[in-house]
């Protein structure tokens, strides 16, 4: 496993986060937090459980409202936008939930073709066929096409999650914690498709995680959130090869698979 090198334009900013907060009744989970997702680039956000990072990508999608501060996506501030311009958005964004979100009763050719069809209505038949083969490939799932998701492995489910996202042709990922309750190769394998998804497509994605190898190989950037805020921020390495007490006991609890 080996991150590729991409290019990366700091110029042009996806995501532009700036003095973010949220609370929940008494909880004040986001306490001021400022990021930005340059394009073409993986951004990977670190925390402990309860961190308020699933919180942070629900503000990024429009899920949740922030308190203070803003969220920009592609030049535009979500919380002002109306249902109508946050349905137009959240077109470019492909959120790859936890438990990837496959409709049970369809087949895994129909869970892709139902945001097909309901966002690009001008498609033939011919070409819907086409782009559902070409994602399953790009993918490593044609064969699975007409399989039920009950049939699909853990790590199976996360791939045809992925294609149900990519197949709208997003230029942002939001990737909640891909690789949660994967066996090791199987964890591996995503690792890989997630870095694929971003050369073959040319996404910039956030990809929130505890899992410490999923961060150092798909990240060209990692934030670790702690306390409401980013502390610290750069490389994976620049990150973890640090006295910082709240980087390293969170570096000294996971486990890293070298490969
Ligand atoms: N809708 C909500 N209402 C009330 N509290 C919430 C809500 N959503 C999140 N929280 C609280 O915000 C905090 C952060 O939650 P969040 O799900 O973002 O954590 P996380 O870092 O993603 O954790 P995990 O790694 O376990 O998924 C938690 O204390 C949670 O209980």
């Amino acid at each position: 496993m080996k991150k590729r090198s991409v290019i990366i334009n700091k110029d042009n900013a996806v995501i532009s986060i700036r003095g973010l907060c949220k609370s929940f009744d008494t909880v004040d989970v986001l306490m001021g937090m400022d990021l930005d997702l340059f394009k073409g680039e993986n951004v990977v956000v670190l925390g402990r459980s309860g961190s308020g990072k699933s919180v942070l990508i629900k503000l990024i999608a429009g899920l949740l409202k922030p308190d203070k501060g803003t969220v920009k996506v592609t030049g535009e501030e979500v919380s002002r936008l109306n249902v109508k311009e946050l349905e137009h958005l959240r077109l470019k964004i492909g959120f790859l939930y936890q438990g990837s979100a496959l409709y049970d009763s369809m087949t895994v050719k129909e869970n892709l073709e139902f945001p097909l069809v309901r966002n690009k209505r001008h498609l033939t038949r011919k070409e819907i066929d086409e782009e559902i083969n070409q994602v399953l490939e790009n993918v490593g799932l044609l064969q699975s096409i007409n399989q039920m998701p009950a049939a699909l492995s853990g790590g199976q489910k996360k791939r045809i999650g992925i294609a149900r996202t990519l197949i709208l042709q997003p230029e942002i990922m939001l990737y909640d914690e891909p690789t949660a309750g994967l066996d090791p190769v199987t964890c591996g394998d995503i690792i890989t498709l997630i870095n694929d998804v971003q050369q073959k497509y040319n996404t910039s994605s956030v990809i929130i995680t505890h899992d410490l190898t999923c961060a150092k190989y798909t990240g060209d950037r990692v934030a670790l959130i702690a306390d409401g805020k980013f502390r610290k921020e750069g490389t994976f390495e620049e990150v973890f090869t640090t006295s910082d007490p709240e980087a390293k006991s969170f570096y000294d609890y996971n486990f890293i698979i070298d490969k």
